[in-house]
């Protein structure tokens, strides 16, 4: 059973149509990256995965059932993008509240203050915490109960570089115990190790979803290598350049070359034959270029 199955989903506010025609899946324990520009629909998905809105079309499944059954309701989970709490409650009695909404124990409640780092702060009024213990917080109310499917909107928002750490440390650890989780995030960098597949967004229609190795494949955007302690650096750009390939030179005795799919070996096997260069770097496209180039495909798709 997937944790969450859409299928040709439209979503419509009066006239316009923030969602057309998606189609998603997430399997269980598999954590999925989903992305787009502002308003491209990211939230929406979350909310109609979480049963707070309902598609104008298709068929939503999650956890087996309708999303907004109380018996699937009771195993989700939801970090919200603008987390807001009582301020005049202290984060124990905050969490406490939520625990009792959702049917989990007071005892798991102070274990997840624990658990995100807040036990210290735990009885001081929301009101004096920072942004990044808010958000913490969040992620502690997101966490009662042991949900199945855990929905994260933005949860780095706010989190200082170890808190970040933290929280994929913590989604990593969720998903090798099975939980399913969709992370959405507008900062890419460092997202990618942490994350099974990447789904990208834009005017309310998915321009791509698969791992990284698939989109690297699928964009055909290039690998670059970079060579450093060739015995003639030039002459080596230059050939590449003969041979149709990008390259450039990288001061007297480096080089650089865009190598697409299929080539990064070739050219690898090459260099290591013939030059025995000190040293070969090697750059793949990172999320964040594979997110360029959809963004600008979808750009290109629409005017
Ligand atoms: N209640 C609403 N009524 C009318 N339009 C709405 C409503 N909620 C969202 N929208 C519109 O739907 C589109 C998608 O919004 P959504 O919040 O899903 O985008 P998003 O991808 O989460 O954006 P962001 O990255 O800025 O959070 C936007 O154009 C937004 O203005």
């Amino acid at each position: 059973m997937n944790a969450v199955e859409l299928e040709g989903v439209c979503r419509r506010y009066g006239a316009m149509t923030v969602l057309e025609g998606l189609d998603l899946s997430l399997a269980e324990g598999e954590v999925l990256g989903l992305f787009g520009h502002n308003g491209a629909g990211k939230t929406t998905t979350m909310k109609i995965v979480l049963g707070l809105l309902a598609a104008n079309e298709g068929r939503v499944q999650v956890l087996g059932g309708a999303p907004d059954s109380t018996e699937v309701r009771r195993r989700l989970g939801y970090l919200p993008e603008n987390v807001s709490f009582y301020p005049q409650l202290t984060g124990r009695e905050t969490i406490r509240h939520f625990a009792r909404l959702k049917g989990a124990t007071q005892t798991q409640a102070d274990q997840l203050l624990e658990q995100v780092g807040l036990a210290h702060a735990a009885d001081r009024r929301v009101r004096t915490y920072s942004k990044g213990m808010r958000q913490r917080l969040g992620l502690a109310q997101a966490l009662l109960g042991a949900p199945r499917l855990l929905l994260l909107d933005e949860p780095t928002v706010g989190l200082d570089p170890i808190a970040t750490r933290e929280l994929y440390e913590l989604t990593d650890r969720l998903r090798r115990e099975g939980t399913a989780i969709v992370l959405c995030s507008h900062v890419l960098p460092g997202v990618e190790a942490h994350i099974d597949r990447a789904a990208i967004l834009a005017n309310g229609r998915l321009q791509a979803v698969g791992s990284l190795t698939d989109l690297r494949v699928e964009a055909g955007l290039p690998s670059m290598l970079r060579v450093r302690g060739l015995a003639d650096g030039e002459r080596r750009v230059r050939d590449w350049q003969a041979q149709g390939l990008t390259a450039r030179s990288l001061g007297t005795d480096g080089a650089e070359v865009a190598a697409i799919n299929g080539h990064k070996l070739d050219l690898l096997r090459e260099l290591l034959g013939e030059e025995a260069p000190q040293d070969i770097e090697i750059h793949a496209p990172t999320l964040e270029d594979l997110y360029r180039h959809y963004m600008q495909r979808a750009e290109g798709a629409v005017q």
